[in-house]
């Protein structure tokens, strides 16, 4: 197991990554499954087009280190902006994300662009979409698609040009469904859509990712680089990762601490034994108490072939 060699279409290396946050440690985006090979591709389609994103994928598998990627690619001279729109102030939401006026308020002697102002040029990337209040999500749409926007107090517009790439964690037609997300803003996010598996659906992504957090950790502290035993690899390609990428991130570092030898063994990642096989185990019995025939005939057939097997 290594990682493909630099210029290696699978891996994209950051040429800034120190000016990333802490929070976006990544020096390189690692893309070595079939699924997130092909994602990849996608991916360099839609950056260099002028549409809005969304990104859709459980928490930690990387959707804003491929929204940074995104930025990236596409050249736009301006920042880029990253805000989870869960974290808006409930009362001054509005001033936050579209600035406001001299003014416009007591204690606002001058004016302030807002978080769509700061990415004036480049790009506004929104962590959890579907957070954001009703009422400022028609207000975004209109700004995106007028090119104007309204600072709070102020009488007349200013031009912004902003490229939105937008991430979710729940499937925003859902959202829609329910009355607490704008659908014409959906639509007009459907135009580039992402869709990022969660890590146990690409398991050709974890050992090379695997390998990667260990590089990247042991250099920075300045420890030397062990291998990964088999049964280390077995087990991490076994793992659910419930916190994916992120979660992977953290195992691989704990392990670099506590291990004492030239290898990372199984025990050193502090993961349970056979996640699967619980979840396994907790399904069937749930079947056993309240499955209907059907179920359980399906259920008589699956351990009938485990069966066939173990017999050999
Ligand atoms: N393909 C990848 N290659 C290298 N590092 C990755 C990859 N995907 C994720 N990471 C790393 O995993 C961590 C989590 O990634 P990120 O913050 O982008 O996830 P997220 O989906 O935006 O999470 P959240 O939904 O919680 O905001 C980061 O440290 C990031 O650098």
């Amino acid at each position: 197991m290594s990682l493909p060699p630099v210029g290696d279409p699978s891996l994209l290396i950051f040429p800034e990554a120190d000016k990333s946050p802490l929070s976006i440690r990544a020096k390189a985006l690692v893309f070595i499954d079939p699924r997130t090979r092909q994602l990849r591709q996608e991916v360099e389609r839609l950056a260099s087009l002028p549409v809005p994103i969304l990104i859709q994928g459980e928490t930690g598998t990387g959707k804003e280190l491929l929204a940074r990627h995104i930025h990236r690619s596409s050249e736009r001279p301006g920042l880029f902006v990253a805000l989870n729109c869960s974290g808006l102030s409930p009362n001054h939401g509005e001033a936050e994300l579209f600035g406001y006026a001299a003014g416009a308020h007591q204690g606002a002697p001058s004016s302030r662009a807002g978080w769509l102002g700061s990415a004036n040029g480049g790009t506004l990337y929104l962590d959890e979409i579907a957070d954001l209040p009703l009422a400022l999500q028609a207000q975004l749409l209109s700004v995106l698609e007028t090119g104007e926007a309204w600072r709070v107090g102020a009488t007349q517009p200013i031009p912004v040009d902003v490229r939105l790439v937008a991430a979710s964690s729940v499937d925003l037609w859902q959202v829609v469904k329910a009355g607490k997300f704008d659908e014409r803003l959906a639509q007009y996010l459907s135009d580039g859509r992402l869709q990022l598996p969660p890590l146990r659906e690409r398991i050709g992504d974890v050992l090379p990712l695997a390998e990667y957090f260990l590089g990247i950790y042991a250099q920075r502290l300045r420890l030397p680089l062990p291998g990964i035993s088999l049964a280390a690899q077995s087990l991490l390609e076994r793992h659910d990762w419930p916190g994916n990428t992120r979660e992977l991130e953290n195992v691989v570092h704990f392990a670099l601490l506590v291990c004492d030898g030239d290898e990372i063994e199984a025990h050193h990642l502090n993961l349970p034994a056979a996640p699967r096989l619980k979840r396994i185990e907790q399904a069937v019995t749930q079947l056993l108490e309240v499955g209907d025939l059907d179920q359980l005939a399906a259920l008589c057939e699956l351990l009938r072939r485990a069966e066939q097997r173990l017999a050999g």
